[in-house]
């Protein structure tokens, strides 16, 4: 069983330990979880995670150290760690937006192994989208980390200077489909559902459409040009909303994410 220590246990993080833990990836007790202010995690040391405010004793016996703090408080924890990880037996996974494996090796060392992850909070149950790159590590540690990662949801293996943009698609495209749904059950409350059903039937259609892309491997297009009959009222709805900028709207909402995350470390 690997020994995990997670540097920063705010939402991703704790988002992973939730997930690992719950597909029996390891136990609770192979999971570190750090924080500067532990007291606020009374529920974490219930379910069998240990606990730490000491970064530097918290990975002594890790196999593999996630980092997972946010890109301003990432300087001081590479500080605490520097000097205390073992090349040749440990792992570091970053998780931090903007930060490259160079910008991590230059301070930690040419010789440790950095491998970039950038998953989104769909992790927790199982089902996060992760993305993986690294500019040097072997293709032992490649398989270990997508191997951890698929334990989770699916992986894709990609370039780093694709990082930013499988940040904005991936991490904060979770959200963009949430606001998605949102938006739907609200126009289905307007249209004369109470706010729980509407919210029921917009989240079952949400994933509906997603399962039929998923199982039946087909294009949208095609999937849409099932639902549209002619002269019919779904392509007069999405007609109207593209009137109004929907794929427009969202296509420069994901580029817009995408050139900030690039820009996260260095602000
Ligand atoms: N949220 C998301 O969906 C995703 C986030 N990311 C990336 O993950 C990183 C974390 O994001 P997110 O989880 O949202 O942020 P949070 O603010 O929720 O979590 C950061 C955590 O780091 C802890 N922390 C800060 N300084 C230290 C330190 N010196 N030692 C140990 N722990 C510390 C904080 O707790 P305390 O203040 O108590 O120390 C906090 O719990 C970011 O770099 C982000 O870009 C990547 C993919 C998805
Ligand atoms: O909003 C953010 O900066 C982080 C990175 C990706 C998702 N959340």
């Amino acid at each position: 069983m690997p020994k995990i220590t997670i540097i920063g246990s705010g939402n991703i993080g704790l988002s992973l330990a939730k997930g690992l833990l719950a597909k029996a990836y390891c136990q609770a007790e192979d999971i570190t979880l750090t924080r500067r202010n532990i007291k606020q995690m009374n529920s974490e040391a219930e379910r069998g995670f240990k606990l730490s405010d000491n970064n530097r004793e918290a990975i002594l016996r890790a196999d593999i150290i996630v980092l997972a703090v946010l890109p301003q408080q990432l300087n001081q924890v590479l500080e605490q760690i520097n000097g205390a990880i073992i090349a040749e037996q440990q792992l570091v996974v970053s998780v931090i937006s903007g930060v490259s494996c160079k910008d991590i090796r230059l301070q930690l060392g040419d010789d440790i192994q950095v491998v970039r992850a950038m998953p989104n909070t769909a992790i927790a149950i199982g089902q996060s989208m992760t993305c993986i790159a690294s500019d040097h590590a072997t293709d032992h540690h490649m398989a270990e980390v997508t191997r951890l990662f698929e334990t989770v949801g699916a992986v894709v293996t990609i370039n780093e200077d694709l990082m930013t943009s499988a940040t904005a698609l991936c991490a904060c495209g979770i959200a963009f489909f949430l606001r998605s749904i949102r938006a739907a059950s609200q126009g289905g409350v307007e249209i004369g559902f109470h706010a729980h059903d509407a919210l029921k039937m917009a989240v079952q259609t949400a994933k509906g459409a997603a399962d039929l892309l998923l199982q039946m491997q087909s294009h949208p297009e095609s999937e849409i040009d099932k639902v549209t009959s002619p002269k019919g009222c779904t392509i007069a709805g999405l007609n109207e909303m593209e009137h109004n900028g929907f794929s427009s709207a969202f296509i420069k909402g994901i580029k817009l994410s995408a050139e900030r995350a690039g820009g996260l470390y260095k602000d």
